[in-house]
C-alpha cells in the first residue's frame, strides 16, 4: 500500500501546486513532475514560478531538490513511478467532431499512450485533469491494447477541485478528496494505495470514493453548479438594473437561506478561467451525445448568460460615454480572471476589452500579475495585428492607467483598487469622468462624492443630472 514513487505528468496550475503539497505532507515520498515544455520546467526549478500562487513559493522552496523535482524527462518519471498523476489540459477542442463543446483529449490520449509505450512495471495511472464520462476507460483500452507481459494497469478518477489564487489552501484543506475506481479487488487496491496519500493529512470522512464514472461525472456537475449560481446571480443583476432592486442586497437575502447558501453569488461582469466554460460545454456535448437535448440547453443557458453580461456590461460603458467610446481613453483595471492569479484564460476583461476596441477605444490596461505579453497576446486580432499596437497601452501602475482617460473599467477584484487614491485619479481624468464597477468592489458613494459617475453591476446608483441613456433608453425612470 504505501508509495515510494509518484510521477506527475504535466506541470500546470493543477500538477504544479498539487504535487507540491503532497511532497510537502508526504517526506517519504519521492514525486518527479515532468512536462514536455522545457520553458515551464526551467521556471519551476528557478526562483521565478510560472504561475503565481500565494504560500506556493515557500513550500517549492521547502521540497525542491528534497522529495520534489521538476523534469522533462517523461519516460525516466514514468519507468520510475508506482503512480501516475496525468494532468494534462483538455482544453475545448477547436477542430472537426464537437468543435467548440468537446474536451479535447489529445493530451489524455498522447500521455497514456506514451505510458503504455515505456512503463516495464504495473502501475497505478490517476486520472486528475477534467474530463469527460468514461475518459478512463479509453485510457484503460489504450493501456491494456498496449500492455507488455507482466505489467498490469488501474485507472482511477481523482478529480481536483483547487481554485486558483487560493490553491494552497484548498489542496491543504480540501472540502473533499474524491476518488473513483473499479469496482473489483484489484480496484478497490489502488483506491486505497491513493487513499494512503491522501491521508497523511485529509480526514477519512473527507476522502470520498465511489465508482469511477460517478467521479467523472461529479466534477462536471460540480463546476456547473457553481457556473450557474454565477449566471443565475447574474441574471438577478439585469433585473436589478432595471427595477432599482440591488443586487447585493438579493443576493444577501437569497443566501442567508441555510438550504441556499451563500457562497458564489457574487455578481459580476462575468466568470472567466480556463475551466467553467470548457466543462459546462463539455456537459452540453455530452447530453446532446446522449441524446437529452432539453438537458443540453439547460447548461447551454448557464454559458449563454455569461456571455450576455459581459456584452451588456460593455454595451453599457459605450452608452454611458454618450454613445460613442471611438479615439475616447479608457482605462482598465485588472485583467486577470480573478484577484491573486496572473491567469487570463477567459477572462472577462479580454472580451470587455476586445468590444471597446472594435468600438475603436483605446486603452489603457493595469494589471499587478499580469505581464505586458500576455495582455498583448490576449488582445492581439490575428485579422489585425496592428490593433494593439495602435489601441492599447500597458501601463505599470494604476494612475499612470488613469491618466488622461474619460472612464475607468474595473474587471477584476484586486484588493488594491479599493485603496486606490480616487481624488487623485479624479483630478487626473478627463470630465465627466466615469467608473464601471464590474465587481462591485469600490466605495460608490465615495466614488460619487468625490465627482464621479459611478455605473456598477446589478444597482442603479442615482444622481441628479447623472446622463443615464442607457436607464432611459430601456424605458426605466431616472
Ligand atoms: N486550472 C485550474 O485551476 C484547474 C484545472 N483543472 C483541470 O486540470 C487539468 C490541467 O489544467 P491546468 O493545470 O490548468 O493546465 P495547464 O495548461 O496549466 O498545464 C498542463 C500541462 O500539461 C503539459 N502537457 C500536455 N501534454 C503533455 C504530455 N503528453 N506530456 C507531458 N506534459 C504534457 C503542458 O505542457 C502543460 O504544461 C485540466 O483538465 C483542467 O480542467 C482542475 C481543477 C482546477
Ligand atoms: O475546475 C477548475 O478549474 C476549478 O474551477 C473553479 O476555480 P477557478 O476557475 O480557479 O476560480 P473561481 O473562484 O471558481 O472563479 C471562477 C470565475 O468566477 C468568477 N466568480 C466567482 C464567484 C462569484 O460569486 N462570482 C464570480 O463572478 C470569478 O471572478 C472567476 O472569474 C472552481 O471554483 C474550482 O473548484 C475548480 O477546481
Amino acid at each position: 500500500m504505501p508509495l515510494k514513487k509518484i510521477c506527475c505528468i504535466g506541470a500546470g496550475y493543477v500538477g504544479g501546486p498539487t504535487c507540491t503539497v503532497i511532497a510537502q505532507k508526504c517526506p517519504e515520498v519521492t514525486i518527479t513532475v515532468v512536462d514536455l515544455s522545457q520553458e515551464r520546467i526551467d521556471q519551476w526549478n528557478s526562483d521565478n514560478l510560472p504561475i503565481f500562487e500565494p504560500g506556493l513559493d515557500d513550500i517549492v522552496k521547502e521540497c525542491r531538490g528534497r522529495n520534489l523535482f521538476f523534469s522533462t524527462e517523461v519516460d525516466k518519471g514514468i519507468k520510475e513511478a508506482e503512480l501516475i498523476f496525468i494532468c494534462v489540459n483538455t482544453p475545448t477542442k477547436n477542430y472537426g467532431l464537437g468543435k467548440g463543446r468537446a474536451a479535447d483529449l489529445k493530451y489524455i490520449e498522447s500521455a497514456a499512450r506514451r505510458i503504455a509505450e515505456v512503463a516495464n512495471n504495473s502501475k497505478i495511472v490517476v486520472e486528475k485533469s477534467t474530463v469527460p464520462v468514461k475518459a478512463a476507460e479509453s485510457i484503460t483500452a489504450i493501456l491494456k491494447a498496449n500492455t507488455k507481459p507482466n505489467v498490469k494497469y488501474q485507472v482511477l478518477s481523482n478529480p481536483e477541485f483547487l481554485a486558483e489564487g487560493t490553491a494552497v489552501k484548498d489542496l491543504m484543506f480540501p472540502d473533499r478528496v474524491l476518488i473513483g475506481g473499479e469496482q473489483t479487488p484489484e480496484g478497490q487496491e489502488a483506491i486505497q494505495s491513493l487513499c494512503w496519500i491522501y491521508k497523511h493529512w485529509v480526514t477519512e470522512e473527507r476522502i470520498i470514493t465511489m465508482n469511477t464514472w460517478s467521479s467523472e461525472l461529479s466534477k462536471l456537475a460540480a463546476n456547473a453548479f457553481l457556473a450557474q449560481r454565477i449566471s443565475s446571480i447574474n441574471a438577478m443583476s439585469a433585473i436589478c438594473e432595471m427595477t432599482g432592486a440591488d443586487v447585493n442586497e438579493v443576493a444577501h437575502a437569497v443566501g442567508t437561506d441555510s438550504r441556499i447558501g451563500n457562497k458564489f453569488l457574487q455578481a459580476s461582469v462575468g466568470f472567466g478561467g480556463s475551466c467553467f466554460q470548457k466543462d459546462v460545454l463539455n456537459m452540453v456535448y455530452l447530453c446532446e451525445c446522449l441524446n437529452l437535448p432539453e438537458v443540453a440547453e439547460y447548461w447551454q443557458q448557464v454559458i449563454k448568460i455569461n456571455e450576455y453580461q459581459r456584452r451588456r456590461f460593455a454595451d453599457r460603458i459605450i452608452e454611458s460615454l454618450f454613445n460613442t467610446v471611438t479615439n475616447k481613453k479608457i482605462a482598465i483595471l485588472g485583467f486577470a480572471f480573478k484577484k491573486d492569479t496572473g491567469d487570463t484564460r477567459e477572462s472577462s476583461a479580454i472580451h470587455v476589452g476586445r468590444y471597446l476596441m472594435d468600438e475603436g477605444a483605446n486603452l489603457r490596461i493595469y494589471d499587478p500579475k499580469v505581464s505586458r505579453q500576455q495582455i498583448t497576446r490576449d488582445l492581439t486580432d490575428s485579422e489585425d495585428p496592428n490593433k494593439v499596437r495602435d489601441l492599447v497601452t500597458i501601463c505599470d501602475d494604476p494612475y499612470q492607467a488613469a491618466l488622461g482617460t474619460h472612464a475607468l473599467v474595473v474587471c477584476t477584484e484586486w484588493d488594491e483598487f479599493k485603496t486606490l487614491e480616487y481624488d487623485r485619479i479624479y483630478k487626473s481624468m478627463l470630465k465627466p469622468a466615469f467608473v464601471f464597477d464590474g465587481r462591485l468592489i469600490l466605495d460608490h458613494e465615495k466614488l460619487m462624492s468625490l465627482g464621479f459617475q459611478v455605473i456598477t453591476i446589478g444597482k442603479r446608483l442615482q444622481r441628479p443630472n447623472v446622463h443615464r441613456p442607457y436607464a432611459t433608453a430601456k424605458g426605466v425612470q431616472s
